[in-house]
């Protein structure tokens, strides 16, 4: 069985004047998979009457059919199997009355569903409801795509899992690449009602999906980058090259790229972030309206949010989002803000202290005063990073004395700065202003050698560039610069160090970096 597009039937939501018959065939047409005949209202002879002519159209596209709930309708059909839900008769009992080869799918909504299905060795898992829907009545709360990845972890490798519930064009390479367990497992396939059936061209509709799906599940990249399923950005190169070499050249083509940053910060922040991105040569802009981030993410090159604002038009429009999480660990509602917020749409880069990376990651080592963080610090900082990276699939930046920078593979500890940047406020923010420049500039400069287009769902990518080179080129513009600026006469404290920073900011050049970074590969 290939469960790449798992179309559910849903003849209620079909445009109007559309027959069932013919926008089934231009789906099938259009490249889906496996077909589910769900039927909730009709009688059992006209659910066999569907079924059987949807059996033969499906044969001419040598695409197996399943049955929603109904087992008699299976057996009188010869159906390739059945799709149940956790009330409907009794896997154990289905498999006694259908033939041996059968496939029987259940439906499964959290990680113990998920654990009883693999004892059970059912052949698949339905995994949802992922987002909200209007084609089935929700009993129980969506499960968002973390829910997915928690979901997995719980399941057996041996079963397939496909998920489903109000996944769209625009929410799919989100529903894939966040819909991952910790071992990097993802989704077998997407199963949908009303993105095809109510499309105008099922065909098209369907087109675009499996592309999107196959770019994901097919793995077209290298296993020893990063082995199963790719990450949301481009393979990072870091290991193999000069990297202190390529982040001089980076602060250098950001000045000439002059990328667009649209920046959402707080307002302590703001001043200091738009002169910092002025600074490095990019623009800044700090709008706020929600109304126009749809038509902002097109323009801008690259997005740094910290709570209360969105994050999927950036996602659409294939730019790098950086998350700086601000004070996560201070209140319990700044936590369920970034749950959610992670929930929705992915981050390229998540930026942090100990105290908000130890609260994203659950660990108890360092704790939150306001925005400041208080404890012993992490035994083993370059494992939380790497840790976090791996299940927030991205790169994770952790600030402090040393940086510490990963991408779930490689980790990177940088050892510039002065002691200075700490008494200034929103030393953090403006580290996230960088790296989101830099990430811009970098997207920017990938597209335009490899000549991808800005929104290429299709290669299975949200972001296109080394994203890791970007984090670590705006960590050290930052921290070289705060040691130029710290060491010149007329700095005497903080309050001469902010201008001072960033004077040494708009003069920064490669051979600064190449004389001062000091960088080490740790894996
Ligand atoms: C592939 C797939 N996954 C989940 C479901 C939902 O099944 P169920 O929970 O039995 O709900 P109904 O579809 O019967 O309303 C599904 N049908 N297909
Ligand atoms: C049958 C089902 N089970 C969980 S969500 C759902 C409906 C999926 O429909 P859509 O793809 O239109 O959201």
């Amino acid at each position: 069985m290939d469960y790449s597009l798992y179309l559910v039937t849903g003849r209620h939501l079909l445009p109007p004047g559309v027959d069932y018959y013919e926008s089934l065939e231009e789906s099938l047409k259009g490249g889906v998979t496996v077909v589910q005949v769900r039927e909730k209202t009709e009688d059992t002879r006209a659910f066999v009457e569907i079924a059987k002519r949807t059996q033969e159209i499906c044969s001419r596209y040598k695409v197996p059919v399943i049955i929603n709930d109904r087992i008699d309708v299976a057996l009188a059909i010869n159906a390739v199997g059945v799709h149940l839900g956790q009330t409907d008769m009794p896997y154990e009992t289905a498999r006694q009355l259908l033939p041996e080869s059968a496939v029987i799918g259940l439906s499964v909504s959290s990680p113990e569903e998920a654990r009883t299905a693999s004892k059970l060795g059912v052949d698949y898992v339905g995994i949802g409801p992922i987002w909200w829907t209007t084609s089935k009545t929700l009993q129980k709360d969506v499960i968002g795509v973390r829910g997915v990845g928690a979901i997995l972890s719980a399941l057996s490798p041996q079963i397939k899992a496909v998920g489903i519930g109000g996944v769209k064009q625009n929410n799919l390479i989100r529903t894939l690449h966040g819909g991952v367990a910790v071992s990097g497992r993802g989704l077998d396939g997407i199963a949908v009602i009303s993105e095809i059936v109510s499309s105008p061209d099922p065909c098209t509709t369907a087109q675009r999906l499996l592309r999107t799906i196959l770019s994901f599940i097919e793995r077209p990249f290298p296993h020893f980058l990063f082995p199963p399923w790719p990450l949301p950005f481009s393979p990072t190169h870091t290991p193999n090259a000069n990297l202190t070499q390529r982040v001089a050249s980076l602060i250098d083509d950001t000045r000439s790229l002059t990328p667009l940053v649209h920046q959402i910060t707080n307002a302590v922040a703001m001043t200091q972030s738009a002169n910092v991105t002025l600074a490095l040569g990019a623009s800044p802009i700090m709008a706020t309206a929600p109304a126009e981030m749809e038509d902002l993410s097109k323009a801008t090159s690259a997005l740094l949010v910290n709570f209360g604002t969105i994050g999927h038009s950036a996602n659409r429009s294939g730019k790098p989002l950086v998350f700086d999480p601000v004070a996560v660990g201070a209140t319990t509602h700044r936590q369920k803000t970034a749950h959610e917020l992670l929930n929705t749409w992915q981050a390229t880069v998540i930026k942090g202290n100990a105290a908000e990376i130890g609260a994203l990651s659950g660990l108890k080592e360092v704790t939150s005063r306001g925005v400041d963080s208080v404890g012993p610090g992490f035994s083993d900082p370059g494992e939380v990073v790497k840790a976090l990276a791996l299940r927030e699939r991205c790169i994770v930046v952790l600030t402090g004395a040393d940086d510490w920078i990963s991408d779930g593979q490689s980790i990177i500890k940088c050892s510039n700065g002065n002691l200075l940047l700490a008494g200034i406020t929103a030393s953090g923010c403006i580290v996230g202003t960088a790296i989101a420049t830099y990430c811009g500039a970098i997207n920017i400069l990938t597209r335009k050698h490899s000549k991808v287009p800005a929104v290429d769902h299709g290669n299975g990518r949200l972001v296109h560039g080394d994203m890791l080179l970007a984090s670590v080129t705006g960590v050290l513009a930052i921290t070289v610069a705060a040691e130029m600026a710290a060491e010149r006469p007329d700095v005497h404290g903080t309050g001469t160090f902010l201008p001072a920073l960033i004077d040494e900011l708009g003069r920064l050049a490669p051979n600064h970096i190449l004389a001062r970074a000091k960088v080490a590969h740790i894996t």
